[in-house]
């Protein structure tokens, strides 16, 4: 993997919430992302999938399948980033509380 490659995958968190941020703001057709800051899958469904994704998480690592962990803690992840968008929190929140913390 190239230097770049790792500064980008590196980044991948403030990408991801900067898009997460557009979405919610611009709100473009076919977007899975936009649709839950609309009425069409709102606050519930968001927090419906964070519910679903962490059994999904907890069953993954039950049956020790680590590749379906890291995917299933993907899922976790992002939809906790919509949540945070939502509510108009940044992932710099969640950095901040996790360093006072450390
Ligand atoms: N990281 C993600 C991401 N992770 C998970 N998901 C979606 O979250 C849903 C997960 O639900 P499930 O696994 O239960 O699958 P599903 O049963 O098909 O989902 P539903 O029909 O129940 O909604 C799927 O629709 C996934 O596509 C994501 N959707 C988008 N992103 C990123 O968000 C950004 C914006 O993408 P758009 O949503 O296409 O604008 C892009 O950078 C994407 O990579």
């Amino acid at each position: 993997m190239s230097d770049d490659a790792d500064a980008d995958t590196e980044a991948v968190l403030d990408a991801l919430f900067a898009t997460i941020e557009d979405r919610r703001d611009e709100l473009p057709e076919g977007s899975y992302t936009a649709s839950l800051f609309t009425h069409e899958k709102g606050e519930n469904a968001t927090l419906e999938k964070i519910g679903e994704e962490a059994t999904e998480v907890i069953l993954a690592a039950k049956d020790d399948d680590r590749e379906e962990l890291v995917a299933e803690s993907a899922d976790l992840v992002y939809h906790l980033l919509v949540l945070l968008a939502m509510k108009d929190l940044t992932v710099d929140d969640l950095r901040a509380e996790l360093k006072d913390r450390f």
